[in-house]
């Protein structure tokens, strides 16, 4: 009895120590490349902060990145060592010089599945090239002059919802500007009306809404997707939930089919590039490819661009003085013009700077990631990024960085006064990213995240309620930059 215990003992301290060499055995990566890193813990590297959800990704990079001020440092995402880079000149060197180098984001690819394999955001390359090329002319400046009047038209709807909460003493704006950006983006990719402002849960608003919600089960699947993309690749964790995904798939398949089956019929859409290009001479572009992309713009578009309106609506409340200013510039340039126009929207200077600053100070994406593809020697450095090491830029850090941007809790739109100062020295200001996988949609969603605002500013005042969270947290749980308890606000009619 007393040997088997010893044995059981013995196999049980074996068993410990093993997993924990196992556990640990990346541990000394940083340290035998001699770059400066953060102390991990076993299991989680550095991650037990934004894992325990006691704070957003972009900040839990932030807090690193502030403390530790090198030009890159680095850490463990679990055991996984990631390069974080936070000098300018080499974020610029990573992004657009040495682009051959850093092609592919490092989050989870799904080359098992036909529809997310070919994500244009997920995608890796060859196939991503492929797709990029084609889908570029879709936000053309001429076609983003079509799509004016479809966007101002859902400006004007807005509008028109909002007035029949007038009496309302708090709405939720964030929801009233993710059924303008849905609508926006179904007008504008699909030349379909999606009704958000006809019936309350429209079902691309209640899709859309599922793709980014606070739940545990989407928190772990885009978690898993960015901090862990082996093990999502390897369970076939999908990056958003199967049946919001298969629904979309049947819808805008019933799109595609119905325009190809009626040819003369043109929408000035995506939906006519995607089918140009399908026509037989591309055997790439098949119906895979382009239910991705429809798919792709639809999740790209609606969070971005109602996340950044609503952003703005806020901090205009907070600051009167801003969103006094912001509606003389507006008031000024729809009476000069007669209304709003496309040449008028792009002309107004003050608009531009509170919207570049809601991008700085809340950031779509926390960092940016890419993966090196063959090992990278850095100039005049010491430094080699190996093959395979992923690369961290931590946008929502750069943002904040009081070296760059002082007082950076401050919404201050006079930073953005003289654009030509901002990134002067390299690359620190990234709300679209940079390089060749730079947001291929954002011009069009700056356009529609200005016609949302001037559309709004020159009908409603807007101002904070006692549910108003002020200041605004921003919710652990959303990969993307997202407001815990939404954007609650009060609009009186001018
Ligand atoms: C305010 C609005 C938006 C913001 C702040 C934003 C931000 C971003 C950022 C930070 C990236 C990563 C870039 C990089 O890694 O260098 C990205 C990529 C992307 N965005 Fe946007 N986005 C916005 C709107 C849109 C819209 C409206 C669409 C499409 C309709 C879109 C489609 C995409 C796509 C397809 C990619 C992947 C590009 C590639 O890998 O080549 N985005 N976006």
């Amino acid at each position: 009895m007393a040997a088997v215990l010893i044995m059981g003992s013995i196999l049980l301290v074996l068993i410990f120590t093993l997993l924990y060499k196992y556990l640990n055995r990346n541990f000394n990566y940083w340290k035998s490349k001699n770059v400066f890193y953060v102390k991990p813990i076993p299991v989680f590297g550095n991650m037990l902060p934004a894992l325990t959800m006691k704070t957003t990704l972009g900040e839990w990079l932030g807090d690193l990145s502030h403390k530790i001020k090198k030009d890159y440092f680095g850490i463990f995402v679990f055991d996984r060592p990631v390069l974080v880079v936070q000098s300018p000149k080499l974020i610029k060197l990573v992004l657009q010089k040495d682009f051959e180098y850093f092609q592919n984001r490092s989050v989870a690819h799904y080359e098992h599945d036909p529809i997310m394999s070919n994500f244009m955001f997920l995608a890796k390359n060859p196939r991503w090239k492929a797709v990029r090329s084609k889908l570029t002319p879709v936000f053309s400046t001429g076609k983003l002059k079509q799509m004016f009047p479809h966007i101002l038209r859902e400006g004007n709807l807005m509008v028109d919802y909002i007035s029949n909460f007038d009496n309302m003493p708090s709405i939720e704006s964030k929801e009233i500007c993710a059924k303008f950006s849905t609508n926006v983006i179904a007008r504008c990719a699909f030349a379909i009306d999606a009704g958000c402002f006809n019936t309350e849960n429209a079902e691309f608003r209640c899709l859309g809404r599922q793709l980014f919600n606070f739940r545990c089960s989407t928190a772990f699947r885009l978690h898993t997707a960015f901090l862990a993309p082996k093990l999502a690749t390897a369970l076939h964790i999908s990056f958003f939930n199967p049946r919001v995904i298969n629904r979309l798939c049947s819808i805008f398949g019933e799109i595609l089919s119905s325009r190809m089956s009626n040819p003369e019929y043109k929408g000035n859409d995506l939906v006519d590039i995607l089918i140009e290009e399908s026509k037989g001479k591309n055997v790439e572009f098949d119906q895979n490819v382009m239910m991705a992309q429809a798919l792709q713009f639809f999740a790209a578009g609606h969070e971005t661009v109602s996340g950044t309106l609503s952003f703005t609506l806020y901090e205009l409340c907070v600051n009167v003085h801003l969103q006094d200013r912001l509606r003389k510039e507006i008031f000024d340039n729809l009476k000069r013009l007669d209304g709003i126009t496309c040449e008028g929207v792009s002309e107004m200077k003050f608009l531009d700077m509170c919207i570049a600053e809601t991008l700085r100070k809340y950031p779509v994406l926390p960092f940016l990631d890419r993966t090196c593809l063959r090992d990278y020697k850095v100039a005049d450095s010491d430094l080699v990024i190996e093959q395979g090491m992923d690369v961290y830029i931590p946008l929502f850090a750069l943002h904040h960085n009081p070296e760059f941007f002082p007082q950076p809790e401050k919404y201050d739109p006079e930073r953005f006064a003289d654009k030509s100062k901002i990134n002067n020295k390299g690359l620190y200001y990234l709300p679209f990213g940079d390089g060749p996988r730079i947001c291929i949609g954002n011009r069009f969603g700056l356009l529609a995240v200005k016609i949302g605002l001037v559309s709004l500013l020159s009908k409603y005042k807007i101002e904070a309620t006692p549910r108003t969270p002020i200041p605004l947290k921003l919710e652990p749980k959303g990969v993307v930059s997202q407001s815990t308890v939404g954007v609650p606000l009060k609009f009186v009619p001018i």
